[in-house]
């Protein structure tokens, strides 16, 4: 990846990418707390991969970025990744793209039609797992599944665990963005605060104020680091 020194302060060029409102503003705080609210352009594009991967390629079209990082709150397997902890991407995996069959779920991969894992970029990748292992929250390096169905059944939980024995978290709109930066050659990842158990849908249960506290607390440790690519 190459950085353009050149760059003039409107080509800020760190671009987050959140699902609601809500999860922008708390990326906007933490930022603000770290006094770097220009580290970076923070956008809510919509829930689902759909809404994430136009608005991703809608800004990235207008402006040049060095880095994409897909952020918001998100389901976590509760044995790896309790309400309240952090989940950095090692892989972004859409992890319902594919086919049914008899004999079970068939992914683009193996339809022929592509791949299901959108790599994250490993420099990127070590510098903000080691900023977010300053914070005093549980964080995991592990995939994170993008599904069009938030998981409501244990059953379902079951078989994505089956399938994705290593995966920490779910949310909707990783592989989206990852997919709108790869086609530009632009480097990207996936940062989830766990507002949720996967499993069993209980709306109630949701810790969406814990979860957006951790999120600040992310983008707050994440702002030197992302920082540093515009000095
Ligand atoms: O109601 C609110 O105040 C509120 C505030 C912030 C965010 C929300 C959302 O509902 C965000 C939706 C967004 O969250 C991701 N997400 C969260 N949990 C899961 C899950 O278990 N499975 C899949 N996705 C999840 C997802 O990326 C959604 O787009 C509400």
């Amino acid at each position: 990846m190459t950085i353009d020194h050149q760059s003039k302060k409107e080509d800020t060029p760190v671009l987050i990418v959140t699902a609601v409102e809500a999860e922008k503003e708390a990326v906007l705080r933490g930022l603000e707390r770290a006094g770097a609210k220009d580290a970076a352009v923070v956008i809510a594009a919509g829930a689902g991969p759909a809404s994430a991967a136009a608005a991703t390629a809608e800004a990235l079209a207008a402006g040049k970025y060095g880095l994409v990082i897909s952020a918001g709150i998100g389901g976590g397997f509760p044995q790896v990744a309790p309400i309240g902890s952090l989940v950095l991407a090692d892989a972004i995996i859409a992890a319902d793209l594919g086919a049914e069959s008899p004999e079970g779920f068939l992914s683009i991969d193996e339809l022929g039609f592509g791949s299901s894992s959108a790599p994250v970029d490993a420099k990127w990748h070590a510098r903000l797992l080691s900023a977010l292992l300053e914070t005093r929250r549980q964080v995991r390096s592990a995939p994170v599944l993008t599904v069009t169905t938030a998981t409501g059944t244990a059953e379902t939980a079951e078989l994505l665990l089956h399938r994705f024995p290593a995966a920490a978290a779910e949310a909707m709109e990783g592989f989206g963005v990852a997919l709108a930066a790869q086609r530009r050659g632009t480097a990207a990842l996936e940062l989830r605060s766990i507002s949720n158990a996967i499993g069993p849908r209980d709306r109630g249960a949701w810790r969406i104020g814990e979860a957006l506290q951790a999120l600040e607390d992310a983008a707050a440790a994440i702002a030197p680091a992302i920082t540093a690519i515009q000095n």
